[in-house]
């Protein structure tokens, strides 16, 4: 498959619903991917999804990958878009399971291991990098204080803890929060940010409002930074589950200089040809 020339052929995948597109290229950095990003990504004009992948083989089981959102911003790294790119690697290299592919994103190189496949959905192993925790508060245009921590994944995150089973904050919706912190001058590169709701020390729950995109069912970088908060300003265990709208992921970290490793689902929905 290719970018450029008339049909731009791609393969869409999904981990627990948040959605990628994957157009092999020549080269991940070309100035014209932002605006084929921004047009396949659209909801009813184009094919629809959360981001586009840019990958270019670099070996049998590697690559080199770039992430572009849906609103045509570049993105360091993406834990569910680079499993998704892991699943058709693993598709095309007719890998079995403990096969390890190593992608190399903005943020740098990580691994994933297959440790499941059904059809066409892998289960995978991910390295995840050294997650950044930083205690942070925010004042919104209400005068609210929201007390929450900038964590870094290879991209930026803002984690804020809730209560309410309904992930709102002093009565106010987690998405309208959300939107805020994201555009907020404090962070001038935009933020993603996760809301958290501890349901016991083995497992918390969350909410996400994605840089580039908006609310989404999942996020991978997003379960981590959610979980490098928990375990190192709550207490909670080094291994995690995380449920978000789209479904479970899980997530091991021993805190500190410790790489984290993220395992869930991704699955291959089709090939196309697009415009
Ligand atoms: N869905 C992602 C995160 C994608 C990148 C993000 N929107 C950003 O701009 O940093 C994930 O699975 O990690």
């Amino acid at each position: 498959m290719k970018a450029g020339g008339q049909l731009i052929q791609f393969v869409k995948a999904h981990a627990c619903g948040n959605d990628f597109l994957i157009v092999e290229a020549l080269a991940v950095e070309e100035v014209e991917h932002k605006a084929t990003a921004v047009r396949l990504c659209a909801r009813n004009t184009g094919v629809g999804a959360d981001g586009v992948e840019y990958l270019k083989w670099t070996g049998p089981r590697s690559g080199r990958i770039r992430l572009f959102n849906a609103d045509g911003s570049v993105a360091e790294i993406s834990g569910n878009g680079t499993r998704c790119v892991a699943a058709w690697m693993a598709r095309e290299a007719q890998a079995k399971v403990n096969e390890v592919f190593a992608i190399e994103t903005d943020a740098g190189v990580r691994s994933c291991r297959v440790t499941g496949i059904d059809g066409n959905r892998y289960e995978m192993a991910s390295d995840m990098g050294v997650p950044v925790v930083t205690e942070r508060q925010v004042v919104l245009a209400s005068g609210a204080v929201i007390h929450g921590a900038v964590v870094s994944m290879g991209n930026p995150h803002y984690v804020i803890f809730v209560r309410d089973d309904g992930f709102s904050i002093d009565g106010v919706g987690w998405a309208s929060i959300g939107r805020e912190i994201c555009f907020h001058p404090d962070f001038p590169e935009q933020t993603n940010v996760e809301v958290v709701r501890t349901v016991s020390q083995g497992e918390i729950e969350i909410r996400i409002f994605e840089r580039g995109v908006g609310p989404t069912t999942s996020s991978g970088t997003g379960t981590c930074a959610a979980s490098a908060a928990s375990i190192a300003l709550r207490g909670l265990d080094s291994a995690l589950s995380v449920t978000a709208p789209g479904g479970a992921q899980a997530v091991n970290w021993r805190g500190g200089s410790a790489e984290m490793t993220l395992t869930g689902p991704a699955e291959l929905i089709c090939i196309g040809e697009a415009f």
